[in-house]
């Protein structure tokens, strides 16, 4: 479902601020796969996340969604396959728009674009719908404005409009990270649910390394622009997060007791 084919990506080449941020990163993803991203700080998570989405362009390799090279395909263009939900409860919806104008919006964006800017009597039963399999009440709050909701139930909302475009790749950038601790463990659960009900190929970059071995069938472990560790679902259950920085350090070469590293 997902192929990147030796990406690498470079910043500022050629300068003092060189910054070589993948260094032929290769990863395939079966469809319904469901891998968490854990690394170091700058390790190059967030630039994978980019470069799938077509944020950005790598240098050189390709990233092919469904058996299509869509490596110079624009990010637009791919949006269609593409749901994205990041750390930044705000930055997935707009404030000033109720519920349903977001949904509404994020509905146009999936399909062709109709006349009508209002939200129509069967598009809002969908919407009911939709909001109901969330477990928040929010399916009562269609006329809300979102700027009035928690980050939680931001995040949750985000998370239900990315998969409104049908899409096949769900890109996960810390998007618990900005959320107390019973909200994190709410979108997380919700995340599970959407996964597995749109049966997404979905990447889930997160510095929670208990949250990284609990969620998902694989985990990537990524240090310096590099893939430094691969676990399967057999490999990865069973793992302790005290496991994984042991890994880590074994891998770099370095005694490493603090969580703190992989942060
Ligand atoms: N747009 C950019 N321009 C210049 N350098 C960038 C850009 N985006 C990322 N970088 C650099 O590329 C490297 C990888 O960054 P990236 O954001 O992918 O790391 P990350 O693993 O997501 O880190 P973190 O966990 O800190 O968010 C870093 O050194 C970063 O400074």
């Amino acid at each position: 479902m997902l192929e990147i084919r030796d990406v690498s990506k470079t910043f500022f080449p050629n300068t003092v601020n060189e910054r070589k941020a993948l260094r032929g990163i290769d990863l395939h993803l079966d469809e319904g796969d469901f891998v968490t991203v854990i690394g170091s700080n700058g390790a190059g998570k967030s630039t994978v996340l980019n470069t799938i989405a077509g944020k950005l362009t790598p240098d050189t390799g390709s990233v092919s969604v469904a058996g299509k090279d869509v490596t110079k395909m624009a990010d637009h263009r791919r949006a269609q396959w593409i749901g994205r939900v990041f750390q930044d409860p705000t930055a997935g919806t707009a404030p000033n728009l109720t519920i349903q104008e977001n949904m509404a919006l994020a509905f146009r964006r999936g399909h062709v674009r109709g006349l009508a800017a209002g939200v129509s009597k069967s598009r809002k039963d969908l919407f009911r719908e939709a909001l109901t399999t969330l477990e928040l009440g929010l399916e009562n709050r269609l006329t809300t404005k979102v700027g009035l909701l928690s980050g939680g139930q931001r995040q949750a909302l985000s998370l239900l409009m990315a998969t409104f475009s049908g899409p096949k790749i769900l890109l996960l950038d810390e998007h618990t990270a900005a959320l107390d601790p019973s909200r994190a463990e709410l979108v997380t659960r919700l995340t599970e649910q959407v996964v597995a009900e749109h049966r997404l190929t979905t990447l889930m970059v997160t510095h929670n390394m208990d949250q990284a071995l609990q969620v998902g069938n694989r985990l990537i472990m990524m240090h310096d622009g590099e893939i430094i560790l691969e676990l399967d679902e057999q490999e990865k259950a069973g793992k302790t997060a005290q496991d994984l920085l042991a890994e880590f350090g074994k891998i770099k070469g370095a005694v490493v007791d603090d969580k703190t590293m992989l942060q």
